[in-house]
């Protein structure tokens, strides 16, 4: 069938005969936060689904709740762009497709349920409590830019909660490591956003590979290091992983001990268990970071939501105590803080996929060769969601009648989904645990500047100020 028969939605304002969308978005590089809300909203205004075309692509562009949740379904593999952290992450279960992709989601699945997220607890605990400390310099000393101690912190939870704790003793190679993923992370943004450069000949030229290979050598080094030294204490001990680690009195088995266990009967090569290792640091770190700065932001703006948060957290754990596993479902205003942070300004603004094959939409059919983009934030601002939807506003999650996981999108949907959503939500629970019963946040959010590059990157606008309880 002639692909160009079928109806097209309409298109986002903006479109010139032959360059399509093109100008707008190369105009917008810089800018892309605004880009992704206008276009957003754009298309909720044109019925929930438009479409954009850019260069040679046709991209559909999805807000309609129905709509989103069918072509997440049905669009599984990821878009081009997001290939350029394929040296990186390899054919871990963020970028693999298909079969494989299948394979490693469900081999993976287990180590990423509630129980197994318990155990990483006395590590969430004492890493927060360490960031409480690295803060206390900025009590009462004005607005500080707290984005990067949430995002080193991050790091290094991710760094021992998924190598284990020879990587935290050896500190060396654990700040090497860390250096190298920050730089890996500017490295792709790069080459993403500098469009000449997605051609490998010119990557290559522009001496642009050459520093990612520096970099890659760095980080693969750590995880190849790491599983030898597990593999050869294996040996020694026999088959059984027993491999429960004390740091200040903690027990945890770290990502590494739990995708060997899962592997026992060789299920995934060392390649591939490093590619998963290294994919669940590149996909958590910087989410659970950033959303944890908003977060902060927004509570430091919503003095009133703050001071419910605060009660909240007495009356469960009291002034000191850590959050132990039978708290965690008992902090029912933190969640629901979380869940509006993440409703109004998630981390993961935008979920690119390829359209393999026609796919029905409600009203349209996306032709087979096109890509998609499906908005959470639009989905998550459907009236639907009830009264004042544009407002930070946590009570909207616990006056019942919400909707259920199937549409908040905020995690993604359907079937490829969030596998980290239960160690983003618990860890996040456990970091404004520690941070809030130990200071009074204040903030000003009307200044907020974001910056797409895969997730949202505050850039300005987004300090704010500590003083201490007492
Ligand atoms: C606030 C924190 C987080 C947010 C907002 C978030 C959001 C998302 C979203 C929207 C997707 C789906 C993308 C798509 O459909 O194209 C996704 C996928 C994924 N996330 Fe998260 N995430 C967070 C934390 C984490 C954490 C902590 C981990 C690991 C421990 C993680 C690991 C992954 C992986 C591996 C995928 C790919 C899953 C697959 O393709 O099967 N994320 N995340």
């Amino acid at each position: 069938r002639d692909k160009s028969s079928i109806l097209l939605p309409p298109a986002l304002p903006g479109k010139l005969p032959f360059f399509g969308h093109t100008h707008k978005v190369i105009r917008n590089f810089t800018n892309m936060q605004e880009l992704v809300k206008h276009a957003a909203n754009d298309c909720a205004k044109q019925g929930g689904v438009t479409h954009l075309v850019f260069g040679r692509d046709l991209y559909y562009l999805i807000v309609d709740p129905q709509d989103a949740f069918t072509a997440s379904n049905a669009c599984l593999r990821r878009h081009y762009g997001q290939n350029f952290a394929e040296n990186w992450m390899g054919k871990g279960i963020a970028l693999s497709t298909g079969d494989v992709w299948k394979y490693h989601r469900k081999l993976l699945n287990p180590a990423f349920t509630l129980p197994v997220i318990h155990g990483f607890l006395d590590v969430f605990n004492s890493q927060s409590k360490k960031l409480a400390d690295s803060l206390e310099p900025h009590v009462g000393k004005g607005s500080f830019d707290h984005c990067p101690y949430l995002l080193n912190n991050s790091l290094e939870t991710f760094c021992v909660g998924t190598f284990g704790i020879d990587a935290f003793n050896d500190r060396e190679s654990l700040q090497e490591y860390m250096d190298a993923v920050h730089k890996m992370v500017i490295i792709i943004m790069d080459r993403v956003l500098k469009f000449w450069t997605h051609n490998d000949f010119i990557y290559w030229l522009t001496g642009l590979k050459k520093k990612e290979d520096d970099v890659l050598k760095i980080i693969y080094s750590l995880a190849d290091a790491v599983l030898q030294k597990k593999k050869a204490t294996m040996a020694n001990e026999g088959s059984n992983i027993n491999t429960e680690f004390d740091i200040t009195g903690t027990k945890y088995k770290p990502f590494l001990d739990l995708l060997l266990e899962l592997s026992k009967n060789g299920a995934l090569t060392d390649k591939q268990i490093k590619e998963e290792l290294n994919t669940i640091v590149a996909t958590g770190f910087e989410t659970v970071s950033n959303q944890l700065t908003y977060t902060l932001l927004q509570l430091g703006a919503y003095p009133e939501v703050q001071e419910k948060l605060y009660k909240e957290l007495l009356q469960v754990l009291g002034p000191d105590r850590d959050v132990g596993k039978n708290d965690v479902n008992k902090l029912v205003y933190t969640n629901a803080v979380i869940m509006e942070s993440l409703r109004t300004l998630p981390s993961i603004p935008i979920m690119l996929r390829c359209v393999d094959n026609d796919v029905r939409l409600k009203n349209y059919t996306m032709r087979a060769g096109s890509c998609c983009l499906i908005f959470p934030l639009a989905c998550d601002y459907d009236q639907s969601w009830g009264a004042r939807t544009d407002q930070f506003h946590p009570e909207r999650w616990l006056e019942g009648d919400f909707k259920d996981d199937k549409e908040f999108a905020a995690f993604g949907l359907g079937k490829r989904s969030c596998i980290g959503k239960t160690y983003a939500i618990v860890s996040m629970k456990v970091a404004l645990a520690h941070l809030l019963r130990r200071y009074r946040v204040k903030a000003d959010i009307s200044k907020l500047k974001m910056k797409y590059e895969f997730v949202m990157r505050p850039l300005s606008g987004h300090e704010i100020s500590i003083e201490k309880r007492t």
